[in-house]
């Protein structure tokens, strides 16, 4: 062997203790800062202190950001532009038996890539069928190597939406993966709350998707420690392959995924986890489900859900969600979203004097653990279970002590006029006006919050437009409850 040959392998050799030295430092770091989000997160947990929230976010975050530095954005910079994949998605669709004539994916403006039908569609003909095979089900992954961690992993056992995040990751760094083509199109990033920064969260507020999104940050957050915590101490085969792709930013990349396209399949007398290719690059309007899995076939069945022309993108209907729900778990906002409501916090305070008898009547009508009560987008936006609350809420110790004296007093969950009567247009003048002065300081809560003058990013429009739904449905509370009132028939002294 050569002198010089020699000094480079001396030199290989230095190289390589070095990248090993850096490495260990790398794990020391993270175990520790890894270490740091399991302890913030289980005091949270245990306290469940909900005006600390936000600074908790923030330290988090923190954290967060510091372990993203570390490890580097390694899973963006393997993805490249899905749109160039298209072709080879469209055939391998093809080859493995899905039918979609007269469909080609298309990109359309606000929604990304979408279907576009390519013929006209009458309502109710068979759009796509899907075989089994092609979808990613929460049964492929315990019927491969990461069976082997679901066996041992409570989370994995109970949450198949997890098991499937982590068989995706395992699948995406697959090159011989049999869904890669599938995986290829799937987007890079997402519009989840999981990348929003602290900045833009903070404009959620005042609506309560504020707290669930903190949430929903602190929960992936705790996940991603304890999984980076088994994955780097378990001695499996399959963690191994994990510790080479888990990252946080991977993290968020195949839960997003997976909040965002899933799909409930009723498979073998089972509902089952899956992603349903094809199907799952329809987007959402509204309208009625028409898509269903035939079992005879072992296939899934899309059917249109109204006439689509040529041209035209066709939709599908996600489920009767309020758009809370939609921007948590979706990313996305629906302004003429039929199904919307806006979720109220009410309770009856430690300090009530009459807290023990308002609390007994409504355990009796099932109430007795509801904190949050929903305005709907409606003509009569107030539940019966709203209902109850704030009549029973607004009620004196007299009024208490009669309606506590019936076995059900199902009056009371009522606006029917013969309740109504029941219940006296004296309690229901001070329940609407309770709500009234509710609904009018929320309103005022917006006004103050308002995001007029921040940059436009998408991120910025989805919170924008999730509020501006939000105060549609207090202003039109405001005006059903100011009508209500004033309908109210003069009260009797009784
Ligand atoms: C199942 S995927 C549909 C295909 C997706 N557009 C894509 O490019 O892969 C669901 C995602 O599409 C987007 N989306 C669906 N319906 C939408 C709508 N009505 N408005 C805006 N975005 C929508 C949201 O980003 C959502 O997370």
């Amino acid at each position: 062997m050569g002198r010089k040959s020699q000094s480079k392998q001396n030199q290989k050799k230095s190289t390589g203790k070095e990248n090993n030295k850096l490495y260990l430092q790398k794990r020391k770091e993270l175990a520790f800062l890894v270490d740091r989000v399991l302890r913030l997160t289980s005091i949270f947990q245990a306290t469940g202190n909900v005006s600390k929230s936000w600074e908790h976010h923030l330290e988090i975050e923190k954290l967060v950001n510091e372990i993203t530095n570390i490890e580097g954005t390694q899973l963006r910079n393997t993805r490249t532009l899905r749109q160039t994949h298209i072709d080879k998605y469209l055939q391998w669709l093809r080859e493995n038996g899905v039918q979609f004539d007269g469909i080609e994916i298309a990109e359309f403006k606000g929604y990304d890539l979408g279907l576009k039908a390519l013929k006209d569609f009458t309502e109710g003909s068979l759009i796509l069928t899907i075989p089994s095979k092609v979808m990613i089900t929460e049964k492929n992954a315990k019927e491969s190597e990461l069976s082997a961690f679901i066996a041992v992993d409570p989370l994995l056992q109970n949450m198949p939406n997890i098991t499937l995040a982590l068989f995706l990751l395992l699948e995406n760094n697959n090159p011989d993966s049999f869904w890669k083509p599938y995986i290829e199109v799937l987007p890079e990033k997402y519009s989840t709350i999981l990348y929003y920064t602290s900045e833009e969260l903070e404009l959620l507020k005042p609506s309560p998707v504020f707290e669930s999104s903190l949430k929903l940050y602190r929960s992936i957050a705790r996940q991603y420690a304890y999984f980076y915590k088994k994955i780097h101490t378990l001695d499996i085969p399959v963690l191994k392959k994990l510790q080479e792709v888990f990252t946080f930013d991977s993290y968020r990349w195949a839960v997003s995924t997976v909040m965002t396209r899933q799909n409930n399949i009723r498979l073998s007398e089972a509902d089952v986890t899956a992603f349903i290719p094809l199907w799952d690059m329809c987007n959402h309007e509204h309208g009625e489900i028409r898509t269903d899995y035939n079992n005879e076939l072992n296939r899934g069945e899309c059917y249109a859900l109204r006439d689509f022309k040529t041209d035209e993108q066709i939709f599908i209907f996600y489920g009767a969600r309020p758009n809370a729900d939609l921007f948590l778990h979706n990313g996305f906002v629906y302004p003429n979203n039929q199904h919307d409501s806006l979720s109220v916090t009410l309770g009856i305070s430690s300090g009530d004097p009459l807290r023990e008898i308002k609390m007994s009547l409504l355990t009796k009508l099932g109430l007795g653990c509801v904190t949050h009560y929903s305005l709907f987008k409606r003509q009569n936006p107030i539940g019966p279970e709203l209902l109850a609350f704030i009549r029973i809420f607004n009620m004196n110790q007299e009024e208490l002590t009669k309606w506590s004296s019936q076995s059900l007093p199902s009056d009371l969950v009522s606006s029917e006029p013969s309740s109504a009567e029941a219940v006296g247009a004296d309690i229901d003048r001070r329940a609407h006006t309770y709500l009234l002065t509710r609904c009018k300081l929320l309103l005022a809560a917006y006004k103050k919050n308002d995001n007029e003058n921040r940059t436009e990013t998408d991120h910025v429009s989805n919170v924008k437009l999730l509020k501006q739904c939000e105060v549609q449905i207090l202003e039109a509370t405001v005006t059903y409850l100011e009508e209500t009132i004033r309908t109210l028939p003069t009260a009797v002294k009784q």
